[in-house]
This record gives structure tokens, sequence and C-alpha cells, in this order.
């Protein structure tokens, strides 16, 4: 017996480039034709598989391809017998037996979406040896499937007009994978899913796993980054993003670069997936979390100030913290009140106050309010992206305006800085 699933893919994410796809495809589906997703492992081609299945609102039959598989795990087959005697007795001195015995027909799940108009989701089946989805092709083109030679049902079956179908596929240089035949990729409108952008990885991140915008993107960012230097290009960053983020998340581990679990955690998901050597991997990962938690690694305190980036100096507050100590937040407003009428006095543009741009003040707001916050918090209040909330929060501790508090194994916090007693 073949259930019929009624898949509603949880968390599903439609980003502009996820739904210019399923937008595609569906024109297919809804135009008769069958549609073909094509490209490397984890670029979600199952998941918007069934996502367009749901469009099509039919009930949907899902079928995994298998080297294993016969055509009659498509169509069905016979399964058992019924025999059917009778024995007629009418006239007592004569006695009439009849016995019949019949092969029982199970339809299987091509056949059955095909009789009753269901959609059809065959996941990987170039999976399946190719000579096994011959079936297939009278089915999408002629619109007639062939049933095994029975002389208890037709041998034919008209395609339900409802019938549609959404094939699923990796590269053929995948291991286990089969060529497909020409004449089946012919009936198909195939489309290439390439590896989701940093967008709808991240957006994926944040719905099935429900972390920081912030944390998502560094995840998406370090897997992409490290993928790529190591040339593979044989799978995508999505899943191995996932498993980080999710195991993470689970347990209470720090999405930071510099946190020893979280690297443990990448190396792991990671470096089991590479062809290379473990050492120069290792390295490169190495590398990777150093270079993130160099970028996110704000101007700490005065002795990292050679890190800081330039600033106009018209731009730069009266007193910096280095020359005469730590102003106050508020009396560097009030300074730069004071500044400024004096400059208007004189007429002297030079000795104007720090001018601070839209996304600093919202910054110097935002804490004001909250007194302290984290990276990852000021860029998902604020909906920053890390550079943009780097580079502004890099300027406002330089300018003296935000202090940086780094602890152990903890996201890094910032805070104003306190009243001069
Ligand atoms: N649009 C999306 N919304 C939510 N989750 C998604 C989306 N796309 C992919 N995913 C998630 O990403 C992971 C990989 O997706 P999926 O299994 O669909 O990829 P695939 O291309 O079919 O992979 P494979 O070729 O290995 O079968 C899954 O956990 C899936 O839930």
């Amino acid at each position: 017996m073949s259930t019929v699933l009624q898949a509603r893919p949880r968390n599903f994410v439609s980003t502009p480039a996820v739904e210019r796809i399923a937008r595609r495809a569906l024109r297919y589906l809804q135009s008769g034709y069958s549609v073909h997703l094509r490209g490397p492992a984890g670029t979600g081609k199952t998941t918007l598989a069934l996502h367009l299945a749901d469009l099509l609102s039919r009930p949907i039959m899902l079928v995994f391809g298998d080297d294993e598989f016969k055509t009659s795990d498509l169509i069905g087959n016979q399964s058992g017998y019924t025999r059917k005697k009778v024995v007629d007795n009418y006239i007592h001195s004569v006695v009439k037996v009849e016995d019949e015995l019949r092969h029982n027909w199970v339809d299987s799940r091509l056949t059955l979406a095909c009789r009753e108009g269901f959609t059809l989701v065959y996941d990987e089946f170039n999976r399946s040896r190719p000579e096994v989805n011959n079936v297939l092709l009278s089915a999408l083109e002629e619109k007639l499937l062939v049933l095994p030679p029975s002389g208890h049902r037709p041998e034919y079956l008209r395609v339900n007009p409802h019938f549609r179908a959404i094939f699923t596929s990796n590269p053929e240089e995948y291991a286990g994978v089969h060529g497909t035949q020409d004449a089946l990729l012919d009936r198909l409108i195939t489309i290439h899913m390439p590896e989701p952008d940093e967008l709808t990885q991240q957006q994926i991140l944040i719905q099935k796993v429900g972390i920081e915008p912030a944390d998502a993107l560094m995840i998406v960012r370090l897997v992409k980054a490290f993928k790529s230097q190591m040339g593979n290009h044989s799978a995508t960053s999505l899943r191995p993003s996932l498993m980080i983020a999710n195991i993470c998340h689970e347990h209470g581990v720090a999405m930071m670069t510099e946190d020893a679990d979280f690297r443990d955690v990448c190396s792991d998901v990671l470096l089991s997936r590479v062809t290379n050597e473990l050492s120069p991997a290792t390295h490169t990962l190495w590398d990777l979390f150093n270079e993130l938690t160099a970028s996110a690694d704000v101007l700490g305190p005065e002795s990292n100030s050679t890190d800081v980036s330039p600033q106009p100096e018209a731009d730069k507050p009266v007193e910096t913290k280095g020359s005469k100590g730590k102003s106050t937040t508020k009396s560097k407003a009030k300074e730069s009140a004071k500044a400024s009428e004096e400059a208007d006095e004189a007429g002297d543009d030079s000795a104007s106050a720090p001018e601070l741009d839209e996304i600093e003040s919202s910054i110097l707001t935002f804490l004001t309010a909250r007194e302290s916050a984290s990276l990852s918090e000021i860029e998902s209040e604020l909906s920053l992206t890390r550079f943009k909330a780097v580079d502004a929060l890099r300027s406002l501790v330089e300018a003296g305006y935000l202090q940086k508090q780094n602890g152990a194994g903890k996201p890094a916090i910032y805070g104003l800085v306190p009243e001069e007693s």
C-alpha cells in the first residue's frame, strides 16, 4: 500500500533568490510540464520540490531514487492471489467446479499518482538505473502509463491531467549517480539550483535554528570561506552551517570564532568533509578563525590605537582618550557643543565637534537606553551588517564615546564611557 504524503515543509525560507526559482518552476508546472531541479548536495532541491508540490495543492507521492530499484517499484506488481471457487451442484448427480486463481495487482507510487492526478516528487531520481526510469517516458509525453500484460486489467493507464512530476538530482560526477537518458531530460524542464546566496543561508539558519542574525552570518561566511579555500565545490556550505548552528545553539556554545568550543565544533564538522590533507586544512581553518576574530575585534583599550581606521582631522574629537584621559559621553557632548560655540564666535571651522553619522548616532541612542550590549545585539537591534556595525563601533570607541569590555569566552560588551567622578 502506498501512503500519500501531505507535506508542508516547516519553516520554508523564501528570500528573493529562492522566490525567483520557485516562481519559474511553478509556472512550468502549471503549464503541465514536469520540472527537474539539478544541483550540488545541499542546495535545497528536495525542500523546494516539496514546497512546490505543496503549492500545487494535490496529494504528494514521494519516491527516492535507488540503485536497487526495479520498474515494479515505480509502477506496481502482482502481490498474492485471489482464489475463486464455484461449485455448481444444481443437478445433484452433476457437480461443476470452477476454480479461478487471479494475481492481485498493487499500484506503486507512480501508478497511483498517474491514476489519481497526484504530484510525484522523485528525489535523486538518477540514483535509480536509467532503464528503470524508462517507464516515465510515455507517462510524461503520451500521458499513458504502460503496465505489465495481464488478462484482468487494462495494460495502459491514461494519466490524470492533474498529474505532475518534480524530479531532483545531483550532478553525474557524484558517487552512486547514474547518467540520465537524453529522452527523459528532453521531457523535463531542468532548473539549475546554485548554492543558496548568503542572505538565503543566513535566513535559513535564523529560521530553522533560531539564532541571532549576526551569528548566522558569521557561520555562513566562515563555512563558505573555508569551503572556497579548500576548493571544495561538490557540496554547498548550507548543511555544515546548519549543523554548526544547531549544535552550538542546543549546547549553549558561544558562536564566536575565539571560543574554543566553537572552534572544536567547526573543526569536527568541516575538517571531516575535506579531501585535502588534514594538517594544511586545519591551518586554513585556524587562520580563518583568527581573521574573523580580528575583524570583529573592534578597538579595545588605547594599546590597539594603531589598528584604528584613520579619520579626517576635522572629525576628530577635541580631546582624545589618549591625550587627556577618558571623557564621558555626556561631557563629550557638552565639549562638542562648547567647541562649536567657540568655533562659531571665532569663525573657525577646525574646532567643530566631531560629527556622528547616522549609524553612530543610532548606536549611541541605543546604548544610552540599554547601557551596554554585545556586537550581535547591536547588529540585530539596529539591523546593521557586521561590517557597518564594526566600523561604527570602532569610530565610537576611538572617539571616546564607547568602551569595549572583553569577557573571557563571552561576547565583548560595548557601553558608554562612564561619567568621571
Ligand atoms: N528554502 C529553504 N527553507 C528552509 N530550509 C531549507 C531551504 N533550503 C534548504 N533548506 C535546508 O537545507 C538543508 C539541505 O536542503 P535539501 O535537503 O533540500 O538539499 P538538497 O539539495 O536536496 O540536498 P541533497 O542533494 O543532498 O539531497 C535541509 O536541512 C533543508 O531543510
